[in-house]
């Protein structure tokens, strides 16, 4: 049987991850700190997924075990010296932490002369995942592991799009999921070709699919979120029903296929449909998805190359038009949440410094015409 290690058995490692590795015949190892979950996959082996429509579908996924690599690391290098894949969904701030463990898996693998090639992907809505986790991953590697590396260890970048809500039942295991899902993963940069996982789309060129699906199914879920947030709704499903939340959605969107049409290959009418598709998704009745989770960690989102700064610097490129974005960006700085720890310190750094130096801070932006466009937003909608 395929060994897969996976880290970060949350909501769409279970819930989607684990599911396509499982139905492609993979035993999972999920890595995660939360022992209760890891202590419920040894004493189990398996867990159901649900799927959100009106059958409430169930998806039995089994052959599952955990390690906990808070208490134990060792097993973790094991299993990855063992494996044929890696993935994560441990969100883009944890990476830098797996990275000296993912480091020690490569070097056992070399040091046991290991000649089957393996590829780590990170499943994490962030442009260049897998490469930034190599980046982490090779500071602990010597040059003897680089070459190994070079030969036999590859750092695919990759797309997942599935909205997976937080959840809350009496199973730890339980996941409830959307039906759709979309798995891509950059061909190119694949080193083990021995097989391809079905259910995941393999391209040659990941760019214009990771950003279709970052600046359409993720600018627009966190726009609905921070409009959400704005009018003082908990839950996606009710904020969508304000029509001005719509209208930001619907305005947001269209900048998006404007830039999406100006970069790549796609056709308008395919894009307004995909765009019509996730309206959709975020409005399936059957999910309650807290609009805390959506607008969580406001400085990641206000990063240079995240959902809202990348865009608007791209269309300002091309005299193109930002305005439905930047508004946006305005409500992120108004965005509160006691429970999420960016939050506050957003908050804070701006009750303690300067509006312009915090904007500089967060987005990383040098172009002084936007900052001030960023600082006219921001005090439009601040609260106090
Ligand atoms: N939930 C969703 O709908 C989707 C999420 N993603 C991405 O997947 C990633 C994870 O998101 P979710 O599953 O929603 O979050 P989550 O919070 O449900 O899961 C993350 C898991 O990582 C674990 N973790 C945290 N620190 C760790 C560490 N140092 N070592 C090992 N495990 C650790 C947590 O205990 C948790 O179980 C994020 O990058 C997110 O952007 C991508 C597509 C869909
Ligand atoms: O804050 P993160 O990690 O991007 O996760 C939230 C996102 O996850 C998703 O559920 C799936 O990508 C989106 O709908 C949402 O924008």
């Amino acid at each position: 049987m395929k060994k897969a290690v996976h880290f970060g058995a949350g909501n769409i490692g279970r819930g989607f991850i684990g599911e396509i590795l499982s139905q492609n015949g993979f035993e999972i190892a999920f890595v995660d700190v939360n022992a209760t979950i890891i202590d419920e996959l040894n004493a189990r082996h398996e867990y159901t997924i649900e799927l959100a429509n009106e059958a409430h579908t169930t998806i039995e996924i089994s052959g599952v075990s955990g390690i906990n690599n808070g208490q134990n690391p060792e097993a973790v290098i094991a299993a990855i010296a063992e494996a044929d894949v890696v993935t994560t969904a441990i969100g883009p701030n944890i990476l830098p932490f797996i990275a000296e463990l993912c480091a020690k898996g490569i070097q056992t693998r070399r040091i046991n002369g290991v000649k089957k090639s393996l590829d780590f992907i990170a499943c994490e809505n962030m442009i260049g995942g897998s490469e930034f986790l190599l980046e982490k991953v090779t500071p602990f590697l010597t040059d003897e592991d680089k070459a190994y590396m070079d030969e036999f260890i590859g750092f695919p970048n990759a797309a997942v799009d599935r909205i997976v809500p937080n959840q809350k039942h009496d199973d730890a295991l339980y996941v409830v999921v959307e039906p759709f899902h979309e798995w891509v993963i950059d061909e190119s940069q694949l080193k083990n070709t021995s097989f391809k996982l079905e259910g995941v789309h393999y391209a040659n060129a990941l760019e214009p699919f990771i950003e279709r699906k970052l600046f359409s199914v993720n600018s627009g879920h966190a726009t609905v979120a921070y409009n959400g947030a704005y009018y003082g709704y908990k839950t996606i499903l009710e904020a969508l029903q304000h029509e001005e939340v719509l209208n930001a959605l619907k305005a947001v969107q269209a900048e998006t296929r404007a830039l999406l049409l100006a970069k790549w290959d796609f056709k308008e009418e395919d894009l307004v449909k995909y765009h019509e598709t996730i309206i959709s998704r975020f409005g399936n009745t059957q999910i309650i998805d807290e609009v805390t989770r959506v607008g969580r960690t406001p400085i990641r989102k206000l990063g240079y190359d995240e959902r809202f700064i990348r865009p608007i610097r791209e269309l300002k490129n091309r005299g193109l038009s930002y305005a439905a974005h930047l508004d946006v960006v305005g409500k992120i700085f108004a965005y509160t949440d006691d429970g999420d720890s960016q939050a506050v310190e957003l908050q804070s750094m701006l009750k303690v410094s300067d509006l312009e130096e915090v904007i500089k801070k967060v987005t990383d932006l040098t172009d002084e015409k936007l900052i001030a466009e960023i600082e006219t937003v921001v005090k439009k909608y601040a609260k106090s």
